[in-house]
């Protein structure tokens, strides 16, 4: 695990624990006995520390987490390191984070490539960096730095960690020539000066104003998530106390953090988010086994909203772009939407000038689907509407190369419909992307019953390429994350008639944790969305919902959000909906006097009583619906594990990670609580379907103990 080798006065101790050099026993064992050996050896001059294959080190063993602590402690290692009389060297390449970084920060000297990136990305997993970086990052560099790192867990590029102190040089070539020549240039130099224990806190004078600073920043970003709360208050403490004892605070701090139900949460996303990566198709096609179609030109059908997105992603990526629109008016308009949100980039320093315009001449916008004949991968963002769609699949099947793979944006319609308008329904294939599509992370890949592996393969790694999260579900009407939402959608309303209001909904969602309420959600999709999609289906059923409709397909239906289309409140993009917003496109939601008269008439048209609705009952009719269908979509295999659920709860609505997502929620309060609320709802409101109790809940809650999250698939398939 630690390769001990020496060349010339040099100790070499290599790290070598594929993938990543998790710091695991064996490794610490190692790097330990290695220093040990190091000092003893009187030929020794200097120690360089080094990792084998595509990194330094990841940190921390988070498998080694929920064990019992053995062999000899980060700290214990670290300090080994810098007591050292002999200078050490860290001789740093890919990442180099926790307590990667800890590890370096107790050698004397840190030196790195220019791609290198060092951080400290604890506090994600709920912690705090506890060998020690609380207490010595900040005496490396300044005190606001260290603050700002720890709590936000961002990577620094090596040129800024050159510049923030953390680095004491930048080198070209071989990593280890370069460290051999530096560690060189220091033998002999006294190392006492490079002990980071001993040095002072930077920027002390200034830690009450950039404490206070930083808190309000991480509680106003960040609500109810403790770590970037604790973070700060552990480095506050290297400020405030002598190192050793700061480095007991940081202990105290970190074993409070260690135990908390946030920090499972996120241990549980980390690995969770992984595991989605891992498709894998009932043929038993999967991510091991089928490799993707090479996509070198792309095209998008619809240049809307989604669409919009969808190109922005493609061509930041360097991806040519063939936009298609139904007439040059809304290409146009398409287009300069698009060179808007470039140009806003640009001005928030996202991306440079030159970037945009490259990826601005990647664009070859037309109004003739012909062109798309000669491009590997097709997206189509029209709107909503199943015979569209099908005469656009229909068109695509004519138009590209066999080898193309034909995508749909589609937010509901079952992937088997549109893919039966071609001949070629293996290349057919959901890339459900989440509004605003250049910005929301979350992809939900959609196979039908004939999707190809391939097909498959290809959209998944699409998804890594632009940057998004990728879950691959089977298709339903709806998919995984609409299924789910469309029932808070759903009750949502029916709470709005029954005497919430949207801004109620919204404030109890938010101090719950999420980003935004569901009624901003909606907001930010477009209203008009919904509306479609409701009288899609009620067409095809040859239903005709009107303002008086009480009653679809047997189920309680509310009217409003039907009311509030008509009145053209779209959402943000028409500058009203839910709420009023202080242009079309504006962000800052505002309480609208028109939709409170609105709401507040509407309950009286319908006879219903306005009454109070309390925090938990809103809490729960807008979670449980959802998690209740969790619990369905489990059933069908339409998602294949409770994991990707929430996985699309993260990226696709913003659910805070800290609290694992509506599955992960759901088991932490204990399945059969949330199976008796459910079967309390259903009692209370029978005529909403999505109330009737899961039977895979309705097991797992009258399990004799609770069946562990990662074990519900394979405990309701032993029931069956
Ligand atoms: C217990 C008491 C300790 C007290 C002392 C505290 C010390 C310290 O302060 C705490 C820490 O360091 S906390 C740690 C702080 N550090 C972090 O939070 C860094 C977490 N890691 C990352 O951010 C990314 O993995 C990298 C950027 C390193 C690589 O990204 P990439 O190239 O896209 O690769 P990828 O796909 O992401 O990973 C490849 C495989 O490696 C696996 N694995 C990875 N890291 C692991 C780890 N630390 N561990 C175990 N496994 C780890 C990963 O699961 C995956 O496995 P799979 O079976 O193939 O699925
Ligand atoms: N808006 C969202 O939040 C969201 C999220 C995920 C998925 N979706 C899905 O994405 C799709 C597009 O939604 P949107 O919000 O971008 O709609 P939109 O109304 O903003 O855009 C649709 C665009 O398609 C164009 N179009 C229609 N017929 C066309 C044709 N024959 N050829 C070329 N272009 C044509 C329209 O002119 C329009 O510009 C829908 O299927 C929707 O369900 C939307």
């Amino acid at each position: 695990m630690v390769d001990y080798r020496t060349q010339g006065q040099i100790a070499i101790l290599e790290v070598n624990n594929p993938p990543v050099n998790a710091l695991s026993i064996h490794v610490r064992k190692g790097l330990d006995d290695g220093i040990s050996r190091a000092v003893r050896d009187p030929s020794v001059k200097a120690v360089i520390v080094i990792g084998k294959g595509r990194t330094f080190s990841s940190g921390a063993d988070i498998k080694e987490f929920n064990k019992p602590q053995e062999g000899p402690r980060l700290t214990m290692v670290g300090k080994k390191l810098e007591e050292s009389d002999k200078p050490v060297v860290a001789a740093i390449h890919g990442t180099c984070l926790g307590g990667g970084l800890e590890i370096a920060l107790f050698c004397h000297y840190r030196i790195a490539v220019k791609s290198a990136r060092v951080g400290f990305p604890e506090v994600l997993l709920g912690i705090l960096p506890g060998a020690a970086g609380t207490q010595r990052l900040p005496r490396v560099t300044d005190v606001a730095v260290a603050m700002e790192m720890i709590s936000t867990g961002k990577h620094v590029p090596a040129p800024k960690a050159l510049e923030y102190g953390i680095l004491d040089k930048i080198v070209q070539g071989d990593l280890l020539e370069e460290a051999v020549k530096f560690a060189k240039s220091v033998m002999g130099k006294p190392v006492q000066p490079c002990r980071l224990s001993d040095q002072p806190v930077k920027g002390a004078d200034r830690l009450v104003q950039v404490f206070d600073a930083a808190m309000r920043q991480v509680k106003q970003r960040q609500r109810g998530f403790m770590a970037p709360v604790v973070c700060l208050k552990a480095v506050r403490s290297a400020a405030e106390l002598p190192y050793n004892e700061g480095l007991l605070r940081e202990n105290t701090l970190f074993t409070e953090l260690m135990s908390s139900s946030q920090c499972a949460a996120l241990r549980y996303a980390f690995f969770a988010e992984r595991a989605a990566q891992r498709w894998q198709l009932p043929s038993g096609a999967s991510a091991a086994n089928t490799k993707p179609v090479p996509v070198k030109s792309t095209g998008v059908i619809g240049a809307g909203t989604m669409g919009q997105g969808i190109a922005i992603c493609l061509l930041r990526v360097d991806y040519p772009v063939i936009l298609v629109e139904q007439n040059q008016k809304l290409l146009d308009k398409g287009v300069e939407m698009i060179q808007l949100a470039f140009k806003d980039a640009v001005r928030r320093k996202l991306m440079t000038e030159d970037a945009m315009r490259h990826c601005m001449s990647n664009i070859s916008p037309t109004v003739d689907m012909q062109q798309l004949a000669n491009v590997d991968l097709v997206i189509e963002a029209v709107y909503e509407n199943v015979a569209l769609k099908q005469d656009i699949f229909r068109k695509l099947d004519v138009i590209c190369k066999p080898s193309a793979v034909l995508c749909t944006n589609t937010s509901t319609i079952s992937i088997d419909i549109i893919a039966s308008a071609t001949k070629r329904p293996g290349s057919v294939v959901g890339t459900h992307f989440f509004a605003p599509a250049h910005i929301m992370r979350l992809l939900e890949n959609v196979y039908s019953k004939d999707t190809s592996a391939q097909a498959v393969a290809t959209v998944m790694d699409l998804g890594k390429k632009i940057g998004k999260v990728s879950v691959l579900v089977k298709t339903c009407h709806g998919f995984v994350a609409n299924r789910m939402f469309h029932h808070q959608g759903q009750e949502a309303a029916l709470m709005l008639e029954e005497g919430a209001l949207p801004e109620h909904i919204d404030k109890v969602m938010e101090d719950f944790g999420m980003s935004i309420g569901p009624m901003k959600v909606s907001d930010l999709s477009g209203v008009d969305i919904g509306w479609r999609i409701r009288h899609e289906v009620a067409k095809m059923e040859g239903v005709e919902l009107t303002s008086q409709t009480r009653f679809f397909r047997g189920e309680r239906y509310c009217t409003l959000p039907d009311k509030l289309y008509e009145l053209g409140r779209l959402g943000r993009k028409t500058g009203k909906g839910w709420y009023r917003y202080e242009k079309p496109g504006g962000r800052v939601a505002m309480v609208d006097d028109e939709v409170t008269n609105l709401i507040k008439k509407h309950s009286a048209e319908m006879g219903i009583e306005r009454r109070g609705i309390s925090t938990q009952e809103i809490q729960e009719r807008i979670l449980y619906p959802a998690i209740n269908e969790g619990f369905r979509i489990l059933e069908e295999g339409v998602a294949a594990k409770p994991e990707d659920i929430d996985v699309i709860w993260w990226y696709g609505f913003s659910f805070p990670r800290y609290m694992g997502g509506p599955m992960f929620h759901a088991s932490q309060v204990g399945l059969s609580k949330v199976y008796e609320r459910i079967c309390y709802y259903h009692q209370n409101f029978p005529y909403s379907s999505h109330w009737v109790p899961s039977d895979l809940l309705r097991k797992l809650a009258s399990a004799p103990s609770p069946v562990p999250i990662s074990q519900w698939m394979s405990y309701s398939q032993s029931k069956l």
